[in-house]
């Protein structure tokens, strides 16, 4: 429950103002609600009363039927002013608290980053944030303006009837509600998480399909997952269904509850009239507002049957937000200019040990690029290339040692300024936008067209974007519609873009044929005449061209 309270707070606190408001609101419209009831029945006993006692000629109308008629319209606009406000400060806390969100999951570790799967992450920023709008929408606010009415009427009826009806009424209905909404909290706990988990499955799993859908099909499992599908949208079905029913079940108790205590309180009302302690107008008065408290606890209802859905995604939300996001930012340190004389790549002693594995990837690892050299690293698979290059563009930070840019400890170094000096090519990278044009300004915010097209030159492929109708001719998204090697040539050129004095690049030209492979290698030298060129590499192509080769063993 403690995640549930720490959202209600980040959304109290993001729009605390019109949560007032739209609270005030929320408690008028209940307290109305019941005013209206028991002004009615008042009125009509009273003059019915009136009437039969041959008085009626001196029975003021006027006032009660004016007053039900302000109290129809001070609920409607109530209702109407009260959705408006805690609608709309709910859904800008959400926003907020989704921004949030997506900062924490982009300021996680690298490792971590590359741990969560695209589908799972989606269904955290979208689901999970969705879910907690319930959180003040059907629990806090109906809760508290619920609680609010219920004591308001206890002092209203005990002023305008009776302590004894009074007390009865409000009690009965303190605890017929309270026993029932346990109830209903309690048995749709279950059912309400696993329609939660069906549909986050339901989505990962189609995701899943239609992104492996070549793979599926050749290795014949597209039933299967097709299947897989299936069964998750079945268990949502019937898992929503064992939810409906239940908060069907809790609305008859309800009206169980509304009908034994308004039932009690005409009988009650009715032995006060006996007594003359309390008027007809007045017992009627008592019953009819008995009738309308039913109404405080209707949302709550539907609150409670998600509560499960909201209590798991209030935990996941809260595991992903970062912990204290308000703090101000440290000043970045002022950024420090290359040394020119200094080596432009420098690791002496590095140990580094992914998480979660037993040993040490590399261990005393060292090396020293010059200015302008290109340098390949070469070594079995597995040896660690890879991580040497991650460790260079400071995605993850090596256990012990040092490594210096430029002269200068790579951990000072601003995240901006880093990024301007350092630009790293990873083994897979992704193609983000549907022209060529789209994908290559994705490295640099303001990309000149002449640039794009020099380095579409010095990575051959040239003709291929003039073949396929130039870099703004529409491509299928992410690059879906170019063979492998294209796509790699693509990033590549993304990062020859970024103009940077070190390139760190992880097997550049695999998958191409050897000519191409020499020509994009020339072409990347041509591009950055001074850059220094760190390269992961497997191929003799790469070590022909590279002016020094450090074996990893
Ligand atoms: N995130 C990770 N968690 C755990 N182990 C990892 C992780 N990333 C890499 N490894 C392991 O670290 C070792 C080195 O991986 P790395 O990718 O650096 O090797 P590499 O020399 O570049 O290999 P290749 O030539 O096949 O690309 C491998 O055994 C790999 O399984």
């Amino acid at each position: 429950m403690s995640h549930i309270f720490h959202v209600m707070l980040l959304i109290w606190r993001a729009q605390r103002a019109a949560l007032i408001r739209g609270t005030v609101l929320a408690v008028a419209v209940l307290v109305a609600g019941v005013a209206l009831l028991g002004l009615s029945g008042w009125f009509i006993t009273a003059a019915g009363a009136a009437g039969l006692a041959g008085i009626g000629i001196a029975f003021n109308v006027f006032q009660p039927s004016a007053g039900v008629r302000f109290l129809a319209l001070a609920r409607t606009a109530a209702r109407y002013g009260e959705r408006l406000l805690t609608h709309d400060a709910t859904l800008k806390s959400l926003t907020d608290i989704r921004v949030r969100l997506l900062r924490g999951v982009l300021g996680l570790p690298f490792q971590r980053l590359a741990r969560l799967r695209g589908a799972e992450t989606m269904n955290r920023l979208v689901a999970d944030v969705d879910a907690l709008d319930g959180i003040s929408l059907r629990l806090f606010i109906p809760a508290i303006a619920a609680a609010t009415t219920y004591l308001g009427s206890f002092l209203v009826l005990w002023w305008l009837t009776d302590l004894v009806l009074a007390v009865w009424i409000v009690a009965s209905f303190t605890l017929g509600t309270g026993l029932v909404l346990l109830w209903t909290g309690r048995h749709a706990l279950a059912p309400s998480r696993r329609a939660e988990k069906a549909l986050q499955a339901f989505r990962i799993r189609l995701i899943d399909l239609l992104r492996a859908r070549d793979d599926l099909v050749v290795y014949g499992r597209l039933p299967d997952q097709t299947a897989a599908v299936g069964a998750a949208e079945t268990r949502l079905r019937e898992n929503l269904g064992a939810v409906d029913r239940l908060e069907r079940r809790a609305g008859l108790m309800l009206a169980l509850t509304t009908t034994i205590s308004a039932g009690i309180a005409l009988w009650l009302g009715g032995a006060l009239v006996a007594r003359e302690s309390i008027s007809p107008a007045q017992a009627a008065l008592g019953f009819f507002a008995a009738l309308a408290l039913s109404e405080t606890v209707q949302p709550v209802r539907r609150g409670l049957a998600d509560l499960g859905r909201m209590l798991d995604a209030a935990r996941r939300v809260r595991r992903l937000l970062p912990e204290n996001d308000a703090a101000p930012v440290a000043a970045s340190p002022a950024a420090s200019p290359p040394r020119p004389e200094t080596a432009a790549l420098e690791m002496s002693n590095i140990a580094y040990r992914h998480p979660g594995a037993e040993n040490p990837v590399i261990e005393g690892f060292a090396l020293s690029v010059a200015p302008g050299e290109k340098v390949a690293l070469t070594g079995v698979s597995g040896r660690g290339k890879s991580t040497v290059l991650a460790l260079a563009a400071g995605l993850i930070q090596p256990d012990r040692g040092q490594i210096l840019v430029s002269g200068r400890p790579l951990r000072d170094l601003p995240e901006s300024q880093l990024r301007a000096e350092v630009t790293y090519l990873p083994q897979r990278s992704m193609l983000l936008g549907t022209s060529f044009f789209d994908m290559l300004a994705l490295g640099t915010t303001e990309l000149d067209e002449r640039d794009a097209l020099a380095a579409l030159e010095a990575v051959a492929l040239s003709s291929t974007v003039a073949g396929r109708g130039g870099l703004h001719a529409k491509l299928s998204e992410n690059g879906a519609g170019l063979s492998g090697g294209e796509q790699r040539r693509l990033a590549l050129a993304r990062a020859l873009l970024r103009h940077p004095q070190l390139l760190l690049l992880d097997e550049p030209t695999e998958g191409l044929d050897r000519p191409t492979a020499i020509r994009v290698l020339a072409g990347i030298r041509d591009f950055l005449p001074r850059a220094t060129l760190l390269i992961a590499s497997h191929r003799k192509a790469e070590r022909d061209w590279a002016d020094r080769l450090i074996r990893m063993v």
